[in-house]
């Protein structure tokens, strides 16, 4: 499975020097470039409290930037028109669904907002996924509402389609069912999908894309196996590693400082590398990414 397209289109979204702080508060996004492509699903990792719900709010023009710009499909995220907005699926880390409506009430609600709507894949996703069409939205579960949201949310087949944290109340067979449903958005229709989460297993099931957020930036995106195959931590004293990630063409990407002058370099080999006999490496998993680089 490959959700690898040529990125020859432009961007879904388009995040450039933006600054954002919350008033009394600490700077959350500082000079924040980013770019989410068609045929793209984005995994968001970053710790708690890192600026992931910020950033995916500003990128869907629900926060104003202090500095920078953010363009959705080439129009200003604070002003789209319509038809662009009618692009867009966003699932929030809390969704307010109408309590009192059935999942059928709100569907149908929903459904006159928007000029496209796949009635199939709906019921599709309502049979497969085990919810009630005509109970009260207040006595499901927690997991059940929580895909409930997803299905509105794809429902309008969106070009973008934004979810913050939308795994984490499901169970593992429901995440694997929900990632499958995702990326199948993207394989069908090229569409982009971006999604933040904790749960790094997760990711590891589809040839995901990878966002690390830290210090109110994006510090560095690719996919996920291109990761696993190219970077790789080294050990040496400072001058070593200087002359081997020179002689290497590696990218640094985290250095930690070791006892005697040493140092552990975290560093993106270029494709072709090949590594001298002798050094100090080991390979890194997402684990170790997720710690050393966000
Ligand atoms: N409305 C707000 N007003 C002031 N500060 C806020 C507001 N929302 C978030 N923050 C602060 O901004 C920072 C980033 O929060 P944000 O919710 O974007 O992080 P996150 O990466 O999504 O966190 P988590 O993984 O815990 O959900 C935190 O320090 C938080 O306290």
């Amino acid at each position: 499975m490959s959700p690898h397209f040529p990125h020859t289109e432009s961007p879904s979204a388009e995040l450039s020097g933006v600054t954002l702080s919350y008033p009394k508060g600490d700077t959350v996004l500082k000079g924040l470039d980013w770019r989410l492509l068609p045929g793209q699903v984005v995994g968001l990792l970053g710790r708690n409290g890192a600026g992931k719900t910020t950033l995916l709010e500003t990128l869907l023009g629900l926060r104003e930037p202090q500095a920078g710009t953010v363009t959705l499909f080439g129009q200003d995220a604070l002003l789209p028109d319509d038809a662009t907005r009618a692009r867009i699926g966003y699932v929030p880390q809390q969704s307010d669904l109408f309590e009192a409506f059935t999942p059928a009430q709100l569907l149908a609600y929903f459904r006159s907002f928007y000029p496209r709507w796949n009635e199939a894949k709906v019921d599709g996703l309502l049979s497969r996924w085990d919810i009630a069409r005509d109970k009260p939205i207040r006595k499901l579960s927690g997991g059940q509402k929580q895909r409930l949201s997803i299905i509105r949310a794809l429902a309008h087949e969106p070009d973008l389609l934004v979810l913050d944290e939308p795994v984490a109340s499901l169970d593992p067979a429901g995440r694997r069912d929900f990632l499958r449903e995702l990326v199948s958005e993207v394989l069908d229709r090229g569409a982009t999908v971006v999604f933040s989460t904790h749960i790094l297993s997760d990711l590891e099931r589809v040839a995901f894309n990878l966002a690390f957020m830290s210090g109110g930036r994006i510090a560095l995106q690719a996919p996920l196996d291109e990761l696993l195959e190219q970077v790789r931590a080294f050990t040496g004293t400072v001058t070593e590693m200087a002359t081997l990630m020179a002689r290497l063409g590696a990218e640094p990407l985290k250095r930690t400082a070791l006892e005697a002058g040493r140092e552990r370099v975290l560093a993106r080999l270029p494709a072709d590398a090949a590594l001298p006999s002798g050094v100090a490496v080991d390979r890194v998993n997402l684990d170790d990414l997720f710690a050393e680089l966000t």
